[in-house]
C-alpha cells in the first residue's frame, strides 16, 4: 500500500548515540546534514531527530554525570523544533548496546502507532482536526473503502560519524551481530569527510557491504572539526569555547564549572563498558572484516 503511493515518502527518525560530553555545535549539524539529505533523495521524510546520551556506566575516560550531559544537550536543542533528547538510555543502571537504544526508540514509535490508529476508530467528528493538518491530499473515493490506512510506522535510523561507523572494526567493542541487525532491520546515516575512507571500510567487510543500500553516507563539505575532546581540552586550559557549542551550554559549564584536569581522569583506567561486556564472548574476535 504504502509503496505503491509514489507521493508517500518513508517517514524516518534520526536517533543520535554517543557520550555528548559536552554535546557541541557539530552534533547539531549532524542532524541537519541528515535531514537535508534525506529530503534532496525525495524518497524520504524525516520527522524527528533523537540525541540519546550514553549512561555514566559506559565507563569513558573522562565522561561526566549523565544528568549534566543531559541537561546540556536539551538546553542546546531547546530552539529545535524537530531534534529532541531522551534519557531513557543514560536512566539505565547498565550500559546498553546501541541496538538496544534503536529497539527501544523503534518500538516506541510502534505502540504509539497502535495508539494512533485507535483514535483512528474514532468517530469522524473527532478526526476532524486530524485531517485538515494534511491538506491537497486528494484521496480517491476507493481509499475510503479500504481497510484502515495502514500508516507504516517510521524507521529509526542510526545517526553517526564516520568515526562511529569506522568503531565497528575494532574487536570486541561490537557484535557481529549487533551490526547485522543495525544495518539490516535499521539503517545507518554517516556523516563523513571527503577523502574518508568509509567507503573502503565498507568495501572491506561483507557484512556492511551486503547492506551498503543501507548505509547512507552524507558528504559534509562545510567541514567542522569540533569534538567534544577538543571542547574539554579548551576549557581545562581556560580557553574560550564561544561558538563552538550553542551559548547556554557554555553558559551552564561555566555556572557549574563542568570539565576540569579531575573531571578528565574520571574512568581513568576503567575498562569501557562493551569491552568488558564482549571480551569474553570468544566470538567476536571473528570480527567485522570476515
Ligand atoms: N566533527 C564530526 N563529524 C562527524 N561526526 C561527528 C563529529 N563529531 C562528532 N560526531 C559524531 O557524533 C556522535 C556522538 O559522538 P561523541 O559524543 O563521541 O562526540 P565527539 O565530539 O566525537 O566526542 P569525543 O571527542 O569525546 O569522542 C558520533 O556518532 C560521532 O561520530
Ligand atoms: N556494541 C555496541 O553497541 C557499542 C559499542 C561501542 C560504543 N557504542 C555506543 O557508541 C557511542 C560511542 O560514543 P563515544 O564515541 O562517545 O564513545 C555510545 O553511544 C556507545 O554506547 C555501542
Ligand atoms: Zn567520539
Amino acid at each position: 500500500m504504502a509503496m505503491e503511493d509514489p507521493d508517500r515518502k518513508t517517514e524516518v527518525v534520526l536517533l543520535a548515540c554517543g557520550s555528548f560530553n559536552p554535546i557541541t555545535n557539530m552534533h547539531l549539524r549532524l542532524f541537519e546534514l541528515a535531514k537535508d539529505y534525506f529530503h534532496e533523495t525525495g524518497k524520504y521524510k524525516v520527522i524527528k531527530g533523537i540525541i540519546s546520551p550514553v549512561g555514566d556506566a559506559y565507563k569513558k575516560k573522562g565522561l561526566i554525570s549523565a544528568n549534566h550531559r543531559v541537561t546540556m544537550a536539551k538546553l542546546a536543542t531547546k530552539n529545535s523544533d524537530w531534534v529532541e533528547v531522551d534519557d531513557w538510555e543514560s536512566c539505565q543502571s547498565e550500559w546498553l548496546e546501541t541496538l538496544k537504544v534503536l529497539r527501544y526508540h523503534h518500538q516506541k514509535l510502534l505502540s504509539a502507532d497502535v495508539t494512533n490508529s485507535l483514535q483512528d476508530a474514532v468517530p469522524v467528528t473527532k478526526l476532524g482536526r486530524k485531517r485538515k493538518q494534511q491538506p491537497n491530499r486528494h484521496e480517491p473515493i476507493k481509499k475510503k473503502n479500504q481497510s484502515p490506512v495502514v500508516k507504516s510506522v517510521p524507521q529509526v535510523k542510526l545517526l553517526c560519524g564516520s568515526d562511529m561507523l569506522e568503531s565497528f572494526g575494532i574487536p570486541n567493542l561490537w557484535k557481529l551481530e549487533d551490526i547485522t541487525e543495525i544495518v539490516e532491520k535499521h539503517g545507518l546515516v554517516c556523516i563523513s569527510r571527503a577523502g574518508n575512507n568509509v567507503q573502503k571500510f565498507i568495501y572491506e567487510s561483507d557484512i556492511l557491504w551486503k547492506h551498503k543500500n543501507n548505509i547512507h553516507l552524507v558528504e559534509e563539505w562545510i567541514t567542522n572539526d569540533i569534538s567534544s575532546t577538543k571542547i574539554r581540552r579548551a576549557l581545562r586550559r581556560g580557553q574560550s569555547i564561544r561558538y563552538l557549542v550553542p551559548d547556554v551550554v557554555r553558559a551552564y559549564i561555566e555556572k557549574n564549572e563542568l570539565y576540569s584536569p579531575e573531571s578528565e581522569d574520571r574512568n581513568a583506567g576503567v575498562v569501557l563498558a562493551p569491552l568488558q561486556k564482549h571480551a569474553s564472548d570468544s566470538k567476536n574476535s571473528q570480527a567485522l572484516n570476515n
